[in-house]
């Protein structure tokens, strides 16, 4: 390795307009560091890391970015395991907003700057791959010395740009080693890499956000036109261009034989003038005709091959546009369908004053959704949440109506408002109705019924103006045949039953988990990585204790990781403990204990303490 001397030296000459060696964009990143950012050569520093609430911000703003980017970076990852690589996902201002790298070496990396919240902006730590791709927008290598301070001259990095869909550069995909080969040529294949990566990134997020508008994806070969096309173009329902990745800028450029221009210039622009297609002419390259056949040619002779995705909803056929959830109800579920049936009947309800009963499992998130639909009213309130199956039953006539003063023995003289009346303009949150005693259900239903509440011992009733929503973990009509419940009460609450679906049959665990973990990370203020064993265990349990339990076992799990990441070792061990109903969750042992049961599906269901939907979907997903 070069002496630090001979090195600020060297950055000396250049400064000076010596004829350097090296690669131009090393050379025009030194002069930009020592003419424009005034850095001192002789002046090392250490890699500087944002502070834990500055690095929150930086990841709030580029959440979006990092959940689309997760699945790339760990492709990579897994490409380049056991060659000590580490992978920065850093957003637009240089901060590194998502890191992968080996746990065995968190110390080395973190010194190095190789880390989560690390900031590699060019005028903080001089010439670095990540600073030099945000100054240029090309993907570049700054191995060792190339880095202008001393103190990163050991490392190697290589960055490629990640455009957004209107062409702004929106992050940098960055892929470094402590340690590596003298020769420079030894990062081309990361180069490589970095830069498909980010394309695959850009594609993602493409996709993601252009669901209502058709998709062109271009590629010079008919062999990768739907592995890893070299670009894609949004198109709205009239042909014209909404959006595109960096090298589906680079396509339309070409074909106009325009440089100079920007993504911007070809926003809004018909496909037509670029190509020699319409919309219509669109389905026919849709997949299931040979690739060989999609071929298309730009107005200037550049002839490439063509595959079209259909938008999502069809464009051709004016439906009604789907309505948005209110935003407290949008963060419930990650596409789970039963859930998204809940969300939206409640999005309907909240917007009335109907009572509400929710059932569901305990820890299934029945007050969390009641607060939900509290949040989404349009003057929402106070929101009172009473346990009834909390208060001691000779409590809770006095807690919910209030009394009036001198009402009994031992009493507040000036009396007391009930709950009841604490809500009234808002919301009424009964849990564990079905606990409520008889004698209390007809006075609650008087409230319900004539908008009233008559205090202990008052002589007059006072109006209320209620949102009632009610929940229990009991089968109310159950408790009704049982003569525990009063009927009408019953029919009154239930007029809108939202059931919650248990967390073992949700489809959205993966969301779920990333959801509770982001909620740690804000109130612990500190980053957690969930390693890949850790989270196939986590999804593979079976969640009798609902989502309060995988809520509490991810809080254990970032108590006990180490630098926030979060292995195995980290979770409970009662995730581990192979319970009846994980138990049948492969083949062999779930067949045996359906032939236990004579074949009877219902039967094992009520053995295992599940609906029969539960075993008939694994029954299904075992076949
Ligand atoms: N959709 C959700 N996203 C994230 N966290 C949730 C969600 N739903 C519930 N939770 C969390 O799960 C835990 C349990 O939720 P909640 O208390 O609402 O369940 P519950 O069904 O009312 O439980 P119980 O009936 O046993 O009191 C809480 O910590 C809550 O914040």
């Amino acid at each position: 390795m070069v002496s630090t001397l001979s090195h600020i030296r060297e950055i000396e000459r250049v400064g000076m307009g010596a004829v350097s060696p090296r690669d131009a964009p090393v050379v025009q990143s030194w002069l930009r560091c020592l003419n424009d950012y005034k850095l001192d050569p002789t002046i090392a520093q250490e890699a500087y890391i944002v502070p834990e609430l500055k690095l929150r911000e930086h990841r709030e703003q580029a959440e979006e970015l990092i959940r689309i980017g997760r699945s790339g970076l760990e492709t990579l990852f897994n490409q380049i395991a056991e060659q000590n690589y580490v992978l920065l996902l850093s957003d637009a201002r240089g901060v590194t907003v998502d890191f992968m790298g080996d746990p065995t070496f968190d110390n080395q990396l973190r010194r190095a700057g190789l880390y989560l919240g690390s900031e590699w902006s060019e005028s903080r730590a001089g010439t670095c791959a990540v600073g030099a791709c945000l100054v240029s927008g090309e993907p570049v290598i700054i191995h060792q010395d190339d880095h202008f301070d001393t103190s990163h001259i050991g490392l190697t990095c290589t960055a490629a740009p990640v455009f957004d869909t209107l062409g702004d550069l929106t992050a940098v995909l960055d892929i470094s080693q402590l340690r590596s080969p003298t020769a420079k040529a030894s990062q081309q294949l990361a180069l490589h890499l970095v830069a498909s990566t980010a394309r695959r990134i850009e594609l993602a997020n493409l996709m993601t956000r252009t669901r209502n508008d058709w998709v062109l994806r271009l590629a010079r070969s008919p062999e990768f036109l739907d592995v890893d096309p070299d670009a894609a173009i949004a198109l709205d329902g009239s042909g014209r261009i909404t959006g595109m990745t960096h090298g589906g800028f680079g396509a339309l450029a070409r074909s106009m034989n325009l440089l100079g221009l920007s993504t911007r210039d070809f926003l809004g622009q018909p496909i037509s003038q670029v190509f020699d297609i319409d919309i219509d002419d669109l389905p026919r390259f849709m997949r299931g005709r040979p690739n060989g056949e999609r071929l298309i040619q730009a107005r200037n002779g550049l002839v490439l091959f063509a595959s079209a995705i259909a938008p999502a909803v069809n464009l051709r056929t004016p439906v009604a546009p789907e309505p948005r959830l209110p935003r407290a109800l949008r963060d419930l579920s990650g596409g789970d369908v039963a859930m998204e049936r809940v969300q939206a009947r409640a999005a309907k309800l909240s917007a009335r004053d109907i009572p509400i009963l929710i059932q569901g499992e305990t820890g299934s998130g029945k007050e969390f959704l009641a607060r939900a639909i509290h949040d989404s009213c349009a003057n929402p309130g106070s929101f009172v949440a009473v346990n009834c199956a909390a208060i001691p039953e000779h409590l809770i006539e006095s807690e919910l109506f209030g009394y009036a003063p001198g009402a009994f023995t031992g009493a507040n003289p000036k009396g007391k408002r009930g709950l009841i009346e604490e809500a009234s303009g808002g919301t009424l949150f009964l849990d564990e109705i079905g606990d409520m005693p008889l004698a209390l259900q007809s006075r609650l239903l008087r409230v319900l019924a004539e908008n009233e509440v008559q205090p202990v011992g008052a002589l007059k009733a006072r109006p209320v103006r209620l949102r009632v929503v009610s929940a229990s973990h009991r089968d109310l009509a159950e408790l009704v045949k049982e003569g525990r419940f009063r009927q009408d009460l019953y029919y009154r609450l239930n007029a809108a039953t939202l059931s919650l679906p248990p967390l073992r049959d949700r489809t959205d665990l993966d969301w779920l988990i990333g959801q509770l973990i982001g909620r740690i990370e804000k109130e612990n203020g500190e980053a957690y990585r969930l390693d890949k064993d850790a989270r196939a265990a986590l999804l593979a349990h079976a969640w009798p204790g609902n989502l309060r339990e995988l809520a509490n076992a991810l809080r254990v799990a970032a108590a006990l990781s180490d630098g926030g990441h979060i292995t195995l070792d980290c979770l409970p061990d009662h995730i581990f403990t192979v319970s009846a109903t994980t138990a049948a969750h492969d083949d062999g042992s779930l067949r045996r204990a359906l032939s236990e049961c004579g074949d009877n599906v219902s039967a094992l269901a009520r053995k295992l303490g599940v609906n029969r939907s539960t075993i008939h979907r694994r029954l299904k997903r075992l076949n």
